[in-house]
């Protein structure tokens, strides 16, 4: 049994796989994070192996310390991907863009593929179907657009995640609303526009906290799998395996 980590950029997320079968899933913060794991260890005593992908500032040494009995993979930069990255700067593509980019490159053989990552950035990521990774966009992602426009300016207030009523905002918060949800849905039925220009098919991968919210709202029509990157990784540990 596997206990898969995801440590994103605000939150941690975890999934116990069973094969290919999610038993149980978490959403917690790096303070929650030795006694959560620890937990979910107890009530899953046969969990053997932990795969960890994190963009956190989080170190592998924080995994070795939970449990001397388990395995870890913490994926880095040197292990082994199923795809040929053709980044310029291979060393400093994100860690969960580089499990996404496998995630799709396995589960989605032969075609092109555009994985979305709406979390606290939106990640764009483009794989060919020669398996190449070509890279992609980084963009703020909605909760990191509403506190941009409150922290850098004067009189704009903090407002949560709302559907705007109407695209022309007719109050402050409205306009806010409008900005920022319409801003992002424009932005990735635009982006999956430009693709189309290249290339006129792809599977495309929507996933992230904000996916599902995203999805229903989007003029292309996208499935959201908000547990893309945990399943990514239970499927680059089997490849690992494989190719040991
Ligand atoms: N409890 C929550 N805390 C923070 N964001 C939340 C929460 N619930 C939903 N969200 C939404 O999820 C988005 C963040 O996505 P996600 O949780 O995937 O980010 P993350 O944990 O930082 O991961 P990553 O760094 O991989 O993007 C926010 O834009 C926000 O709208
Ligand atoms: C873009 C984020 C922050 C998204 O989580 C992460 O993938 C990251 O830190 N990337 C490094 C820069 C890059 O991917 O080119
Ligand atoms: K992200």
């Amino acid at each position: 049994m596997l206990l898969a980590i995801d440590v994103g950029n605000t939150r941690i997320k975890s999934a116990v796989f069973e094969n290919n079968i999610i038993l149980e899933q978490s959403v917690f913060l790096k303070n929650e994070l030795e006694k959560k794991i620890k937990n979910i260890l107890k009530n899953f005593p046969k969990v053997t192996n932990l795969v960890v992908a994190s963009v956190g500032n989080l170190e592998k040494d924080v995994f070795l310390k939970l449990d001397k009995n388990l395995k870890v993979d913490f994926i880095t930069h040197e292990n082994q991907f199923p795809f040929k990255n053709r980044y310029a700067t291979p060393k400093t593509l994100g860690i969960d863009r580089m499990v996404l980019a496998s995630g799709a490159t396995l589960q989605f053989k032969n075609q092109n593929r555009l994985v979305i990552d709406a979390g606290t950035c939106i990640t764009y990521d483009f794989i060919n179907d020669n398996d190449e990774y070509l890279g992609g966009a980084i963009s703020p992602g909605l909760r990191l657009r509403y506190e941009a426009l409150h922290n850098f300016t004067a009189k704009l207030p903090l407002l949560a995640l709302e559907n705007p009523e109407n695209f022309i905002g007719n109050s402050t918060a409205e306009s806010i609303h409008s900005g920022v949800v319409n801003g992002v849905l424009n932005e990735i039925d635009g982006f999956i526009a430009e693709y189309k220009q290249i290339y006129p098919k792809f599977t495309i991968i929507l996933t992230g906290g904000d996916a599902v919210f995203l999805a229903k709202r989007l003029k292309n029509t996208i499935f959201a799998n908000s547990n893309f990157l945990l399943e990514s990784l239970n499927h680059l540990f089997q490849y690992k395996i494989n190719n040991d």
